[in-house]
């Protein structure tokens, strides 16, 4: 039987902006382990709003949300930031590596910030993420030294640190130029099939798109119902 490793239960969210203005509605939706899965739809439908809310970053919404199991309304914050840093690795369009700290230090901190392992630990454990996303040459480089292709690496090794349930994205090819693009949704590509990753990654890229395991398509707020 698959392993649901992520659920929603009918999730809504709205703003007031200054009337009140509902982004999503009803997202009822179930992910398993080792699926690869790619979120697509017009600009403003929602996709952001939803990675964000299903990332833990955004806790204000109606309806339930379910990581491995375990419900995360009622959660504290310091017990929701707990689960996010053990649980999902996060991939932004903009990289936000920290430019006073060397690549190999930026791939460190999230699990400095867990603290299961020991300084030496992760820095061997940082070492080996950079050689799989054959960074290892560039460890000790400040960030801005790098091409946005290699800095969006480094953000994949950064997420991967902490052996996540699920690596999210939004957007992470966005910023990037075609070849490089490609460079990055092959990684991930590889992620998914040679190591069973579970990936939730938000694209307007439809060639991408395709190539996921399965596509959530939105419209208005809503996900729309597979055609098959
Ligand atoms: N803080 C906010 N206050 C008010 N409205 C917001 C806020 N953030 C997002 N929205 C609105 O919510 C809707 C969904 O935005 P969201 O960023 O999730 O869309 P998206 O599908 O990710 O778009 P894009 O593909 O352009 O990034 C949009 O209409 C947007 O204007």
């Amino acid at each position: 039987m698959k392993e649901l490793i992520l659920q929603t239960s009918h999730i809504s969210k709205s703003f007031r902006d200054p009337v009140d203005v509902t982004v999503l509605s009803d997202i009822n939706l179930q992910l398993s382990r080792g699926e690869f899965v790619s979120v697509t739809g017009k600009s403003g439908c929602g996709k952001s709003t939803l990675l964000y809310i299903l990332s833990t970053m955004d806790t204000d919404y109606d309806g339930e949300l379910y990581i491995d199991g375990v419900c995360m309304k009622g959660k504290s914050e310091p017990q929701v930031a707990r689960i996010r840093n053990e649980k999902i690795g996060f991939v932004f369009q903009f990289h936000y590596l920290l430019n006073e700290f060397s690549v190999l230090q930026n791939v460190m901190l999230p699990a400095l910030r867990l603290g299961r392992w020991e300084a030496d630990e992760i820095r061997q454990r940082a070492y080996e993420k950079l050689v799989a996303l054959d960074m290892a040459e560039h460890a000790q480089k400040k960030p801005n030294q790098l091409s946005g292709g290699q800095k969006q690496r480094v953000a994949i090794a950064r997420a991967m640190i902490n052996d996540p349930l699920i690596i999210m994205g939004d957007e992470p090819t966005g910023n990037l130029d075609k070849r490089n693009s490609e460079i990055v949704f092959e990684i991930f590509l590889e992620l998914a099939q040679q190591q069973g990753q579970t990936l939730l990654i938000v694209t307007h890229d439809q060639q991408f798109a395709r190539r996921t395991g399965r596509t959530i398509q939105m419209e208005d707020g809503r996900i729309l119902e597979p055609l098959y």
